[in-house]
């Protein structure tokens, strides 16, 4: 069989790390790409959306051989009552976002895209997880800011990090939080030929 590998088209260390735990042989390309979308999308419309575009960028980019290769991209953001926050522009926006989420339940959305180098073929789903979380004094949003953890997450917390001890509970699948659900994209790898579980050496 084909030996396959994976082209993870992001600028993020946790969606690196989380790739990594597959055990599949991969290279990251940051792809960058204008994060906008129309006024009327839907959660789940905006993150395939940009997830399609990420992947799309880096496959429609790659100066080398892409047969034998899958290309993925993924976005993550974080809904309130239908307000989408992405991740905060400065301190006051991050204090705004966690004001909002504490003591409150809201959701997670993660688009994925996976993209055969082999024949172009195209998979993008999402995944939606619901996060409770406690309610917090203004004096522990202000210290949780203090330690730059907020600065580059979707709603300004990260859940594998400090942000884990502001979580309740939650609904659904963890690593979709954190930026990559890997049981969706084992599904999508599967699909597209690439077995998490028996890759030729
Ligand atoms: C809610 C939450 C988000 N996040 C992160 C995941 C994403 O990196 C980030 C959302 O921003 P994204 O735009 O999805 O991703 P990114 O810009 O960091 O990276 P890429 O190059 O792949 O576009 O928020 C956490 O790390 N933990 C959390 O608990």
């Amino acid at each position: 069989m084909k030996k396959q590998r994976i082209i993870l088209a992001s600028t993020s260390p946790r969606r690196r790390e989380l790739i990594a735990t597959l055990g599949l042989p991969f290279e990251v390309r940051p792809s960058h790409t204008p994060e906008d979308t129309p006024e009327d999308y839907t959660p789940q419309q905006i993150v395939e959306e940009l997830a399609y575009r990420k992947a799309k960028t880096v496959y429609d980019s790659y100066d080398s051989e892409l047969a034998g290769t899958i290309v993925v991209g993924s976005d993550t953001i974080v809904v309130l009552d239908g307000e989408v926050l992405g991740k905060p522009k400065d301190e006051q926006d991050a204090y705004r976002m966690l004001s909002s989420l504490q003591g409150r339940t809201h959701e997670v959305y993660t688009g994925v895209t996976s993209i055969s180098g082999e024949d172009g073929r195209v998979i993008t789903q999402h995944r939606r997880t619901k996060v409770k979380m406690k309610q917090l004094s203004p004096d522990a949003i202000h210290a949780y800011i203090r330690t730059g953890e907020p600065s580059d997450k979707a709603g300004a917390y990260a859940i594998q990090g400090l942000g884990a001890t502001f979580v309740d509970s939650i609904e659904g699948c963890y690593f979709n939080v954190v930026g990559l659900p890997l049981s969706l994209l084992s599904e999508q790898l599967s699909e597209l030929g690439l077995n998490v579980l028996s890759i030729d050496e």
